[in-house]
């Protein structure tokens, strides 16, 4: 048998993959990581096929598999499948493709493990040597070396005392707590005059286990913990540590009595074995959490295992909140302010089938699994799913090639599907689902418009609007909440010279610096560099330095001006930036410690407070007028999902949208909160201009220091592909190089190259076959988001 390999490494001219011999008996599959004679060395390498031909058949002479690592660090089948597809429609390696779904990224150390021999020791001091091996079980060689001479181990190894083999060792080490366990009843008295430890046993005795930093919290000493241990009545033992728990001890939760709408839903999804997709379109506040939990409690009955996708910030939200309380340590949360030894934990617990449900962001869509069972992609629409980096997959399409395997369904909730999946539900593709009606028939907000060009006319030269002001201040003297959104973090978004019109701009990007007060300093949003304010124009020596425009910290400023006594905070990248800051300010939040919450659209997803009930966008336009085809899309995204916080509890809810462009139809959708009108527009103008869901696209982004040798690979770039589709007669548009919205960043310029069309397959093989698509400074993006 031959085993073709893929040698975990990221040197790019190694991505073709190795044959080699499986020895007789070998257990060699698809997906095991094996261990290769490579050049001089050994290598770590990823079995991709086996198949029964002969070593002969080869051209030259194969080399056999040194050794399997570990059947547990191994591959399924499906892993090696779902990564050959990544690397296929993303054009990436298939290394890469593969490192997505492994835990320790930089693959697997060997290492020598020493056991006993099949021989008896000769003398008394082997015979200690061998007790001691016997009673570890296994000790690395080096360190027995190290113990008891590298001579006597090496002495006894050959005359067969010990026994050596190799392993592997993980770069990471599993996290491990200690815990404490009841063991038997005090029945002997040992505990007569010793008031605490027979408390603590006590306790233990009702709890079973715990770990041992509880009872330390409960005020129980590390001393009174060791002696009661000292007496055999309770024992310490080394467990690895569960997912540490973000939200506080949350009561139970009990499935609730599904609507008729809801109802409807989870009978459609349930007990497919089809791997279909199905759009949850629920407007917000549907209860759309509900319908998952029901479905994935279906699930668990059936003994498989549920993904639960949520986007980066909603982690800590109430989508996982609900989970927790519903399954509890069923699920595993895999955040990203895990260290690597919990990640790991969780990743095998799902493995080994030990816990049933895995929540996370995009990368969990990776997650093993004994056996998948249900995918949960909840704000389907939220560009989070979309990775920035190579390899550039949606996990969206990720999910459903992993669905297709295990032929498990794919639910895409959203109050605002993306154009495409709702395109791909009304065409049969997907399957639509429907929550019409907010839960207890609460309406949706009302949603008042505020044209600032009449703001400006009357006066007010305000950030905010008098119709905003007399809303905060109903909604304050009300004893209610409020959320502000503003998509602009910072205090002013650019530094002008008055006189010569000067822009500080960034050292290496092309965009202006923004001016960030608290910090006192300007600040690039791009490269996160700063700058001292300048006290003078640098290009003309004027003193007319002046700020322009707003972020949120001028926001937050004025706010604290006109309502003095409210407590405003705000929650952006600055704000929330240190670990758990961003979750403490929801969960005071959540307390009603502050009246205004005030942020980026981090505050406009997902969030389920009952006492919110007004809801202010300064800007709806802030991302209308960029020159792309999603602007509108993104727009409308996030206009209702922010109206959407507002009066989710007993009172109305009520929002001003602050806009210069009041006759736009994204807005005037987006006041109606009407999904089906905006989508009507919006998908007669993406077939009129061939955009997706019509055409597919291909990004190629070409950087460099220098302008004129990019701009010189561009063109023979796109002479390349320009010649390609002309030869085919393939119906693919060739467009541009053109620089990029920002021409320059961190330091290189940018270009950017479109391939547009029905299908790019054809296309693809193409580009897997150009050299200068695999050039240093490209990067190939497919469906880009941006
Ligand atoms: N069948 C039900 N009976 C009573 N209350 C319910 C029911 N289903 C859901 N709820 C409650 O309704 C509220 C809104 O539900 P949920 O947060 O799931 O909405 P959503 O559809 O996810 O909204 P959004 O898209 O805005 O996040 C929650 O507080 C939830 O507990
Ligand atoms: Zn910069």
């Amino acid at each position: 048998m031959v085993a073709d390999i893929i040698i975990n490494t990221t040197a790019k001219r190694l991505q073709q993959t190795f044959s080699y011999i499986v020895p007789d008996g070998m257990a060699v599959h698809v997906g095991s990581r094996v261990q290769v004679p490579f050049g001089r060395r050994q290598e770590e390498g990823i079995v991709v096929a086996v198949s029964e031909r002969n070593a002969g058949e080869y051209a030259y002479e194969l080399k056999p598999i040194s050794t399997v690592l570990s059947a547990q660090a191994g591959f399924q089948e499906e892993m090696i499948e779902t990564a050959s597809w990544i690397s296929r429609y993303y054009l990436c390696n298939l290394a890469d493709a593969l490192r997505l779904f492994m835990i320790e990224k930089k693959g697997l150390e060997v290492r020598l493990y020493v056991t006993v021999g099949t021989k008896a020791p000769a003398s008394a001091e082997d015979a200690d040597v061998a007790a001691y091996v016997q009673a570890k079980g296994q000790v690395e060689k080096a360190a027995l070396s190290r113990k008891f001479g590298a001579r006597r181990v090496d002495d006894l190894l050959a005359a067969g005392v010990l026994q050596v083999e190799k392993g592997w060792k993980n770069k990471i080490s599993d996290k491990t707590e200690k815990w404490l366990s009841f063991v038997r009843d005090d029945a002997e008295g040992l505990l007569a005059n010793r008031r605490r430890q027979a408390a603590l046993l006590a306790e233990l005795k009702q709890a079973g286990s715990a770990p041992v930093s509880a009872f330390i919290g409960k005020g129980y000493s590390a001393d009174v913990i060791r002696r009661l241990c000292g007496t055999g009545l309770a024992a310490i033992s080394e467990r690895n540590v569960r997912t540490r728990q973000l939200l506080p001890t949350l009561e139970q939760s009990r499935p609730l009595t599904l609507t008729d709408e809801q109802a409807r839903a989870v009978q459609a999804v349930r007990g497919d074995t089809t791997g279909r997709t199905y759009v949850l379109h629920g407007v917000t506040g549907s209860g759309k959490t509900e319908v998952y939990m029901q479905l994935a409690e279906d699930v668990l009955r059936q003994g498989k295992q549920v993904i639960v996708l949520v986007p980066e910030i909603a982690l800590t939200g109430q989508i996982v909140r609900q989970f927790v309380r519903r399954f509890g340590n069923d699920v595993v949360v895999m955040h990203s302010q895990l260290s690597k030894g919990e990640r790991k934990n969780n990743w095998l617990r799902m493995l080994r089938g030990e816990s049933h449900i895995c929540i996370g962001a995009r990368s969990a869509v990776f997650t093993a699994a004994q056996h998948l069972g249900l995918v949960i992609v909840d704000e389907a629409h939220d560009s989070s799913y979309k990775q920035e980096e190579s390899p550039r997959y949606h996990a969206v399409a990720v999910a459903q090639k992993r669905a297709a395997y295990y032929c498990c369904p794919v639910i895409l909730g959203s109050a605002t599907p993306s154009v495409s999946d709702y395109y791909a539900a009304l065409q049969g593709e997907y399957t639509l689902l429907e929550l019409k009606e907010r839960i207890h028939g609460r309406p949706l907000p009302t949603v008042t418009i505020a044209d600032m060009r009449d703001e400006l006319a009357r006066g007010n030269y305000r950030v905010v609007s008098d119709a905003m002001v007399s809303l905060l201040e109903e909604t304050l003297a009300a004893g209610q909440q409020a959320i502000i959104l503003l998509n602009r973090r910072g205090f002013a978004t650019f530094v002008m010279c008055r006189k010569c019109g000067y822009v500080v701009k960034c050292d290496t990007c092309d965009v202006p610096m923004v001016y960030h007060k608290q910090s006192d300093h300007l600040q690039c949003h791009y490269c996160e560099a700063s700058k001292p304010i300048p006290t003078v124009c640098p290009a003309c020596g004027s003193k007319y330095i002046k700020f322009f425009g707003t972020g949120t910290e001028k926001v937050e400023e004025q706010l604290g001006e006109l309502f003095p006594s409210s407590r405003v905070v705000r929650l952006d990248q600055d704000t929330a930036s240190r670990k758990y800051s961003g979750e403490q300010i929801l969960e005071r939040f959540r307390r009603h410690e502050y009246d205004i919450l005030l942020g980026t659209q981090m505050v406009a997803k997902g969030h389920d407070f009952a006492n919110v009930s007004a809801v202010g966008i300064l800007s709806a336009d802030s991302l209308l007028n960029l020159p792309a085809y999603w602007a509108g899309e993104r727009t409308f995204q996030l206009l209702t999902q922010a109206a959407g916080r507002a009066g989710r509890g007993d009172a109305p809810g009520r929002v001003v949208m602050q806009t210069y462009a009041p006759e736009h139809y994204v807005i005037q959708c987006a006041q109606k909160q009407d999904y089906h009108a905006f989508y009507e527009q919006e998908i007669e103008f993406r077939r009129a201009l061939q955009y997706p869901p019509f055409h597919r696209i291909i990004k190629i982004i070409l950087t460099d220091e220098e302008e004129q040798p990019l701009w010189r690979r561009g063109n023979d770039l796109a002479a390349s592909l320009q010649s390609w589709t002309r030869w085919e007669h393939s119906p693919v548009e060739v467009i541009g190089p053109f620089a990029d919205i920002i021409k320059r960043i961190r330091g290189k310029y940018r270009l950017v190259i479109l391939i547009k069309g029905k299908s790019l397959d054809d296309i693809k093989d193409y580009m897997r076959r150009e050299p200068q698509c695999w050039a240093s400074g490209v990067v190939i993006d497919v469906d880009p988001s941006f």
